[in-house]
Formats: C-alpha cells, structure tokens, sequence
C-alpha cells in the first residue's frame, strides 16, 4: 500500500486518503507529490466533480509536516525550499475550481490544520481535535495557513486558533466557524457522501463557475503573493534554536 490512497466513485468524488498510519499521516515530500499530482488531475478531469481528502484510520487526519524528515532542514534557505514546495500546493489546493473537502477522521494539527483551512468544507468526526501548535515549535505556519485562515474565518477567531497554539475540540471549531459538520464517528465516510449529495447533482460546470468566483477575490487580495510573504517569515523562525530544540524534544520523548 502507498503512502497516498487515491481512489474515484462512480459520484464524481475523488477521495485522496493519507496512508501513514504509523506516523499519524504525516507529510513528507513524496505525499506532497501525490498531492500536487492528483490536484493537477482533478483540475483536468471533466468526471471529478469533489476532491475529499482524508487520513487513514481514526487517529489522525494529519499531523503536519513528517518532523523525522525535515528536522534534517537547519537553514532558513533549506526550510523555505521544503515549506514554499508545500505552500504552492495548497495554493493549487485552495483554488482548484471544484468544491474540496477535509475529511477529518482524527486529529488534525500543525500543517494537518493548513491543509484543512485550503479546502473549502471541513468535516469532522466529533471526538476529534485539531490544533494550528506551530507556535509550541517556535514556528509560524509554513505552508501559507494564515493567510488562506484569514479568507475563511472573522479576524478574531482566526487570530485566536492562530497565536493560542492550542488543541481545540471539534466542537469548538464548529462553534468558531472552523468545521461546517460534526459526524458521529460511526461510517464518516458514508456520511460525508451524504453532505456532498446536493452538490453532486449540480453539474461540473455550475460547481467550477461559482468556485472560481471565490477564487478571482482571492487573486484580486494578493493570496498567493500574501502565502508566500508567510513562509518566508516562517522560515527565518525555522532557523532558531527555540524551532530546533523544540522538534528534537518532540522526537526524542517518544
Ligand atoms: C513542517 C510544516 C509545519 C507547518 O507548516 O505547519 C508543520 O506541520 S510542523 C509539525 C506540526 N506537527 C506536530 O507538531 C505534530 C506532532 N505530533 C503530535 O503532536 C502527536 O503525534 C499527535 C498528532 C497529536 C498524535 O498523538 P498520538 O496519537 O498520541 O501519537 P504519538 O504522538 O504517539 O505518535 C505516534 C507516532 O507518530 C509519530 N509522529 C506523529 N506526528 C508526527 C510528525 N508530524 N512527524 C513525524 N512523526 C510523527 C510519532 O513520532 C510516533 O512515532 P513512534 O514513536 O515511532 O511510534
């Protein structure tokens, strides 16, 4: 099995399922280039009509950045190759003309949490937790979250998941604006098919029209040149020794 499910339904959804069970579906670059690839597919493929992405087992949604790999990323040069590589795919990911959904299926923190924000539904089991925890690493969000938060929620209560750092209850993200449904965690997946159904019977061409009216607003306020101004920022951060100290004790504790 790959570290990247992908799989279509005969609906139109596409579900890309993160399959790192083991490391709680963290990111490492070779998820990071699944995802650009199946991105580029939904984009072009008339019959996908939602891409939901999701993790394997109940655990985690996703824990972020994979720290085993990219603790070996010292510099402020090395971080931004590996965090602007991620960021221009959930650039792609947020302003893919289709409707796309994070699935979360289990805790959702650090970047797990910047990938839900690029999606434009976040669905929850309601046991889960998410967090944006950056701030305990020393870091910012590297992959362009805030940014893409700041579309999404009131000012505020982005400001309060962002500098807070905390673990939140899928509850209280629903109550913050953060997550649009709470499942009981019981067959998740059949209840988000169940969500998407009236968006199924709209036709592609309807769906993408009134997504790309969301994204012409996001092109008129600068996301993608804002996103990257933020990894930037990020990985100057990256290079401290509160970053490195912090992911060391990370790996080490367990
Ligand atoms: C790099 C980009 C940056 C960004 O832009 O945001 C980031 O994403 S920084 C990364 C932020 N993520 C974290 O800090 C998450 C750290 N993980 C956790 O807090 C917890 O693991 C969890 C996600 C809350 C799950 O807790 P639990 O279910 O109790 O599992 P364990 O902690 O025991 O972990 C099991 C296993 O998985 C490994 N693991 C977990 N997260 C990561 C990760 N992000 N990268 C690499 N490995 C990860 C963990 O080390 C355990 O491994 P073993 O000890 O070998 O079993």
């Amino acid at each position: 099995m790959g570290k990247v499910l992908v799989e279509r339904d005969e609906k139109g959804i596409v579900w890309l399922t993160i399959n790192r069970m083991e490391k709680r579906n963290a990111i490492d670059y070779e998820v990071m280039d699944i995802f650009k690839a199946t991105i580029d597919e939904v984009a072009a493929n008339k019959d996908d009509k939602v891409l939901v992405i999701t993790g394997a087992g109940n655990r985690a949604f996703c824990s972020g950045g994979d720290l085993s790999v990219f603790h070996n990323l010292h510099t402020k040069d090395e971080a931004y190759a590996m965090l602007s590589k991620m960021g221009e795919i959930l650039y792609s990911l947020m302003t893919l003309p289709k409707p796309t959904v994070a699935l979360l299926n289990g805790t959702a923190i650090g970047g797990g949490c910047e990938v839900a924000t690029a999606c434009d539904f976040r669905l929850a089991n309601e046991n889960v937790k998410f967090g944006f925890v950056q701030g305990k690493l020393g870091i910012t969000t590297g992959w362009g979250g805030a940014s893409m938060l700041f579309e999404k929620l009131p000012y505020d209560k982005a400001m309060t998941l962002l500098m807070t750092a905390k673990q939140y209850s899928a509850r209280e993200g629903y109550e913050l604006g953060f997550i649009h449904k709470l499942f009981d965690e019981n067959e998740i997946r059949e209840q988000c098919e169940a969500y998407l159904a009236p968006y199924l019977s709209q036709s592609t061409g309807v769906l993408e029209a009134y997504k790309n009216a969301a994204i012409r607003k996001w092109k008129e306020v600068n996301l993608r040149e804002r996103m990257f101004l933020e990894i930037e920022q990020c990985a100057v951060l990256w290079e401290s020794d509160e970053h490195h100290e912090a992911v060391k004790a990370f790996l080490e504790n367990k």
